[in-house]
């Protein structure tokens, strides 16, 4: 029986991932920065709480990670921990840049120090790839990151690789696009479209506020993303891999679906906030799920309209969300 650590298990990914472990018979451990006042509300929802070591961890903090490595033994490491909003990263730079590359380098640094065969899995972004226009990007293409939380996680992407060459670690990257599900906060556009499209259609809100809804983004299913990054430990060699739907659809066109779902034209509620555009964006981010099919044999099943529904119908069928 494997062990597994996952470092920001209380994160929509962490909680997929968790419960897609514990399916593969894992025991699995994950840490937060305070494990005893943290809520873990997306592990009570996916009702796998009960079945996880959990531990506090600071991440810019060599010594505690190094004390619950020593302590776990794990033979995977999924680090899913940082400042995880890009939106955000522009108003504390400082602390997503710290998050994001401190805590790379510190589990690096420990997995190199404690000297054991333990793989690596660092949660990488497409954001890194910036503005991709018609080209589609693959691991081949050169970064251009365009807001801090992007720099920051493409200095993590070559940390991971630095490692790897120098000191012969299992340790990957996953580039991956936006993925959501029912777990997402609604700092996220989709969950802010879901929750205030199912209010409006309830006559509990009245307006949708957004910022540039004519960007252009490819939206997966997180719960088949974490497969993918359990797919890359398991791999003979340790690379990166794009993980991606392989299909853009602009923002206007995720809102329409999603008032439409819920009987509603979206043209009658959408306002155009100025303030909610970004100092910098990214027009279009395409991505090639290509390698990641070939030598992993994974590929998204659910695409936009997809998640749209599976989205929705999480509320609708929750009547202690709907109420
Ligand atoms: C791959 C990447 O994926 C995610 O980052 P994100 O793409 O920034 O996600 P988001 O849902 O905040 O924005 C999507 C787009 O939608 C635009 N947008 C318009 N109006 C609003 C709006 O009102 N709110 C928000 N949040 N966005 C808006 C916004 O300007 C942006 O162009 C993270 O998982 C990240 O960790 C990650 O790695």
């Amino acid at each position: 029986m494997k062990t597994a650590l996952i470092c920001g298990v209380s994160g929509q990914d962490g909680a997929y991932l968790a419960r897609f472990l514990l399916e593969k018979g894992y025991t699995v451990h994950g840490t937060s920065r305070d494990a005893q006042v943290s809520s873990f509300k997306n592990l009570d929802r996916l009702d796998i709480r009960d079945r996880l070591v959990l531990h506090s961890m600071a991440l810019n903090d060599f010594r505690s990670v190094l004390q619950v490595i020593h302590r776990v033994k794990p033979d995977e490491i999924y680090n899913l921990a940082g400042q995880t909003s890009v939106g955000l990263s522009f108003e504390q730079p400082v602390e997503t840049m710290e998050s994001i590359t401190l805590g790379t380098l510190n589990l690096l640094e420990a997995i190199r120090f404690i000297n054991a065969p333990i793989k690596f899995y660092n949660a990488g972004s497409s954001e890194c790839f910036g503005n991709t226009g018609d080209r589609t990007a693959d691991e081949t293409t050169a970064f251009s990151p365009r807001s801090p939380y992007a720099v920051a996680k493409a200095a993590a992407h070559w940390q991971v690789a630095n490692y790897r060459e120098a000191y012969n670690l299992f340790a990957c990257s996953g580039i991956l696009f936006n993925h959501e599900s029912p777990l997402r906060p609604r700092r996220f556009v989709t969950q802010k479209v879901v929750t205030t499209a199912i209010e409006i259609s309830k006559g509990r809100a009245e307006r949708l506020y957004l910022g540039d809804i004519s960007i252009r983004r490819d939206w997966g299913w997180a719960a088949e993303y974490v497969e993918a990054m359990y797919l890359m430990l398991q791999a003979p060699q340790p690379e990166d891999y794009v993980i991606a739907t392989g299909e853009t659809h602009c923002l206007e066109d995720f809102v329409a679906e999603v008032f439409a779902y819920v009987g509603l034209d979206w043209t009658a509620y959408i306002e155009i906030d100025k303030s909610l555009f970004r100092p910098s964006e990214i027009a279009v981010n395409r991505g090639s799920p290509q390698k990641a099919h070939e030598k992993l044999g994974w590929l998204a099943q659910r695409k936009m309209k997809d998640v749209v529904r599976g989205m929705v119908d999480a509320i609708l069928c929750d009547t202690s969300l709907s109420a």
